[in-house]
């Protein structure tokens, strides 16, 4: 849907060149929730604005469903637009205008017609969930609200793909959360390619099948969001991933929990894929004559599956534990290791 080759964004100032975006090459499917992690100064702004041409690039190819769109000319760009919506950190309302009004700007400069104008604008605020606020200017709406109306708005034209730059950094955690559902929503009912640009991980794990890490204006690593929370190559991703799994202090724990717990055998469960976690240690529990005690753990939930750690404490006869862990790394796509075998 997307491709982009060799996209660079020049700034000069003070008389010195400030590189943005740094020869940049990337492709993004159909369909995709596509991720960019970057801390500030990054260049993901500058790099979803080269998107739409908010921004012009200083280098570099851009084609969105098959239009060039680093060649068009002004009115062929302006046509271009209304495939490509996009939404903003801070919403970027018209404060003088109703709920409804918002949303039927990009309509009313598309030319489109009074009655079919309305029957979309009441099934953009059916979609978004904004139904009885129509009426509401954008100063007596919560961010949540202000930011469903600017989906709402950036959906009018229908477009093909959703730009989407720090669109939950104004918003709490649990405001952020229901944002975050409604795109997935969205990107499932109308299979909208989205491109979310953002500094917490959270967002990234949470929704996006793809990420990209950004740091001077350069994709430093790139790849599906469960393989870079397992393999984590650069410092930065690094970083990034202990924003939602905590630091990576496992050797020290390991060493405190075979001093803390002298019975039985420790093991590390490492979920990576589809495995319930608390599936396997009921089933594990229930099938083998063992005690199963959960010691410690880290695990999130991925947009495609489960990750993280578990390490439990397994006693019982030595053969039992044994047909256990067999189990475990047979059957099933836990990984599982032995950290302190039995006295
Ligand atoms: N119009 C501009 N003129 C000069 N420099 C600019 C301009 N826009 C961006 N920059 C510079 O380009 C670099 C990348 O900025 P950009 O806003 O794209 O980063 P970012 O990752 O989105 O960070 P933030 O989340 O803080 O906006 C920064 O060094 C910034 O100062």
């Amino acid at each position: 849907m997307i491709s982009i080759k060799g996209l660079s964004k020049y700034f000069t100032s003070n008389k010195q060149r400030i590189t943005a975006v740094d020869d940049l090459t990337l492709n993004i499917k159909e369909g995709e929730i596509f991720g960019v992690i970057g801390y500030s100064g990054a260049g993901k702004s500058t790099f979803v604005r080269l998107l739409n041409r908010l921004e012009d690039p200083s280098d570099g190819q851009v084609v969105i469903d098959n239009q060039e769109i680093t060649k068009l000319n002004a009115k062929k760009l302006r046509l271009a637009r209304q495939e490509i919506g996009m939404i903003f950190q801070h919403f970027n309302l018209l404060w003088s205008r109703t709920v409804r009004d918002n949303i039927a700007f990009p309509l009313e400069i598309a030319g489109v017609a009074k009655a079919e104008r309305q029957e979309r604008v009441q099934e953009l605020i059916n979609l978004v969930g904004l139904s009885g606020r129509e009426d509401a200017y954008p100063s007596q709406l919560s961010g949540g609200q202000k930011q469903r109306v600017g989906i709402a708005r950036s959906l009018a034209n229908n477009p093909k793909v959703l730009l989407c730059d720090e669109a939950t950094s104004a918003l709490d955690p649990e405001t952020t959360n229901s944002i975050l559902d409604l795109l997935v929503d969205i990107n499932e009912k109308l299979g909208l390619t989205i491109i979310l640009i953002t500094h917490e991980m959270h967002v990234i794990r949470k929704i996006c099948n793809q990420v990209a890490v950004m740091e001077q204006g350069k994709i430093v690593e790139q790849g599906e969001v469960l393989d870079v929370f397992r393999r984590p190559k650069e410092t930065v991703t690094r970083k990034f991933v202990e924003q939602v799994m905590g630091a990576d202090d496992e050797d020290e724990s390991v060493s405190h929990l075979i001093d803390t717990y002298d019975q039985g055998i420790i093991i590390r469960l490492h979920f990576i894929g589809e495995t319930a976690n608390q599936a396997l240690i009921s089933q594990v529990a229930k099938k083998f004559d063992i005690a199963i005690n959960i010691l410690q753990g880290k695990i999130t939930q991925t947009q495609a599956a489960a990750y993280g750690t578990l390490f439990v404490q397994v006693e019982g006869d030595s053969e039992e534990i044994n047909r256990a862990v067999s189990f475990i790394h047979d059957e099933t796509s836990v990984e599982v290791e032995v950290v302190r075998h039995a006295e």
